[in-house]
């Protein structure tokens, strides 16, 4: 609690700076709300007291001062439901949505993109700066209404001191409202898994890519039985909890209201007596109705606030989180201009946070400068986790990998990134004109069209830009109202990507033909040979090729072959051959296979 009242200061803090007098208005207009509304009940006392009394001056000064009052209050009413949705757009939506795209965008690793418990956060927190700003001004909405309402029970204390044990009764909603909100939270959080679950097997049958395989095997309908059951488990867990929810909230207004009821038998029963004055009475009835209104809206603000809390607890994780790894990650030790060793890997062994296996197991061996050096091996043998380790996505958990001698933690990591070119597995289909996609690749010569068309020639894609009905101008993207591409071809457009830059020291290609047939997948691996030959005369670069393919790639300099996280053998084509170990018989299988198809 105490965080997140340092966070709604801050806010508040902020928006003052921002925004300062849409800030200042909006505090100004919740303050007059309580003034306004404490007018109507003393104006109504009198103007009831001035016609009593015959006092008709009085009585027309008060009915006019009460119409006044009334009306302040409706205005004011509306004035501040809009400065707040202005004010909670202009800072939630720029400066903390900014914020938070920022820190999930920009941070040096990938862990909390990865980490399901991390990423569970992340998903929360993404589309959730507006609600967190709203949740401040709600915060002080609530201030204001609880001050409202102890003046409004100062005031019927001034008719009966008995009145004042009207409070702990206006609490009792509160507290009833803050305590069912707390239930269901909890709820949905105990629920959250099978939640996850469900949303899982949802999109598995209702998405084409998933939606052809579900058919061919019929199980349609068991994925739709295995998503309602989990659905059940989520609607009956929260269910329970709205309903227990429904119950305290229901005790909590009935307490409230004969607690009122009691308050106005007195007062009638005191006026009656001589007591008091139909003013009074007049005054306690607006005061109870003014009471409620105030108890509700507050009900109905520390609603949205309680629940903003599980937005606002992943949202101070990111944040502690962003600051702990950008504090942790950026090393300032120069990059080389070119390479002249090479990049060794000394003892490295990396496990994913969370699970228990070594995807790198005590990994040795020297990628010289200048070579070309494949990486093979079977399914999750480690293969994309070395080069992501290369790519500084990943800090070894054990050993170290240097560069030309320096450690590559200790690099600058922007400035080793401005030299490493990569075409990712999991590449990026950005949906954005042709030319960018591929100019992304070097942020400074986006615009660069001629470095950008020996890009496309690099990635053999001539002849996809060539079909394209603007060119390289073309918006891709349906959901743009541009074209879509197919997987081959959007694996195109990320090796022509990985082709714009012209001096990279580190140049990864991962399973750069997966997507693409056989004769582009030949001509694909020709070109980026004699690329990295290029790049090797350039800048002593290493090119780093992951593949499933042998026969592709037997035309490096050196091949490293994983097995299960180790590296099992390294040396040429030639040289694993003669060992005759495990390159030698994979490349036997598949030399047999193919030859056979
Ligand atoms: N983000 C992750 N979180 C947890 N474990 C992971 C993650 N990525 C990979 N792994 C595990 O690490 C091991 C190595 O995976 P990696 O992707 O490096 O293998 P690979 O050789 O590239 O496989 P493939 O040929 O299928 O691409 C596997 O056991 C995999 O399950």
């Amino acid at each position: 609690m105490r965080r997140t009242l340092a966070l709604w200061g801050e806010l508040f803090a902020l928006s003052w700076r921002r925004i300062p007098a849409a800030t200042a208005a909006t505090l100004s207009v919740l303050l007059l709300g309580v003034p306004a509304t404490t007018g109507i009940a003393l104006s109504l006392r009198t103007a009831v007291d001035g016609i009593t009394t015959g006092d008709h001056d009085t009585a027309v000064i008060g009915a006019a001062c009460a119409a006044l009052a009334y009306a302040a209050t409706r205005t004011l009413n509306h004035i501040s439901r809009s400065l707040m949705i202005m004010s909670t757009e202009k800072i939630g939506l720029t400066d903390i949505h900014e914020g938070i795209h920022r820190d999930i965008a920009t941070l040096e690793g990938l862990e909390h993109l990865e980490r399901t418990d991390y990423l569970d956060r992340v998903t929360t927190v993404r589309t959730s700066a507006w609600a967190i700003v709203a949740s401040m001004w709600s915060a002080i909405a609530i201030f204001t209404d609880v001050l409202q309402l102890v003046v409004l029970l100062l005031l019927l204390g001034t008719v009966s001191p008995w009145l004042l044990l009207l409070l702990p009764a206006a609490a009792l909603p509160l507290w009833a409202n803050a305590r069912g909100q707390r239930l269901v939270n909890a709820a949905e959080t105990d629920t959250a898994e099978s939640h996850r679950l469900q949303r899982h097997l949802f999109k598995l049958g209702t998405r084409a890519a998933t939606g052809k395989e579900l058919r061919v095997a019929g199980a349609g309908e068991e994925i739709v039985r295995r998503q309602s059951a989990a659905f059940d488990d989520v609607v009956e867990g929260r269910y329970r909890a709205r309903m227990r929810a429904a119950w305290l909230r229901a005790a909590g207004w009935t307490v409230f209201t004969l607690g009122f009821g009691g308050g106005l038998a007195l007062v009638g029963h005191r006026t009656a007596q001589g007591l008091g004055t139909p003013g009074d009475l007049v005054l306690t009835i607006t005061v109870a109705a003014a009471l409620r209104q105030s108890v509700q809206q507050a009900v109905y603000r520390a609603a949205g606030a309680i629940d903003a809390m599980r937005l606002i607890g992943p949202y101070l994780w990111l944040r502690s989180y962003a600051a702990g790894q950008r504090a942790r990650t950026t090393g300032t030790t120069p990059i080389p201009d070119a390479l002249r060793e090479g990049i060794t890997l000394t003892d490295v062994s990396y496990v994913y946070p969370g699970t228990e296996r070594r995807a790198l197991d005590g990994i040795s061996v020297t990628l010289p400068a200048g070579a070309v050096v494949a990486v093979v091996g079977e399914f999750g043998s480690g293969k994309t986790t070395l080069v992501k380790l290369l790519s500084k996505f990943y800090r070894p958990d054990e050993g170290r990998i240097t560069v030309d001698g320096t450690d590559l933690g200790a690099l600058d990591t922007d400035a080793w990134r401005a030299r490493t070119s990569a075409a990712y597995q999991d590449f990026g289909r950005f949906h954005t004109v042709f030319a960018q996609t591929v100019g992304l690749g070097d942020l400074p010569h986006i615009d660069d069209r001629e470095r950008i068309a020996e890009a496309v020639r690099a990635a053999d894609a001539e002849s996809l830009v060539a079909r394209l009905p603007d060119g390289l101008d073309t918006q891709l993207g349906r959901e743009l109202g541009g074209v879509d591409l197919s997987e081959g071809q959007w694996q195109k457009t990320a090796l022509a990507r990985a082709s714009m830059r012209p001096d990279p020291l580190l140049f990864v290609l991962d399973e750069p033909t997966a997507s693409l047939d056989s004769p582009s997948e030949q001509a694909i691996f020709q070109r980026y040979m004699d690329r990295a030959r290029t790049l090797a005369d350039r800048t002593g670069a290493v090119t780093v090729i992951v593949s499933h393919r042998f026969s592709t790639v037997s035309g490096a300099d050196l091949i490293l072959v994983l097995d299960k996280g180790i590296l099992a053998e390294y040396g040429t084509h030639e040289e694993l051959l003669a060992v005759g170990g495990r390159y030698a018989d994979l490349y036997g299988i598949q030399a047999t296979a193919y030859a056979a198809s």
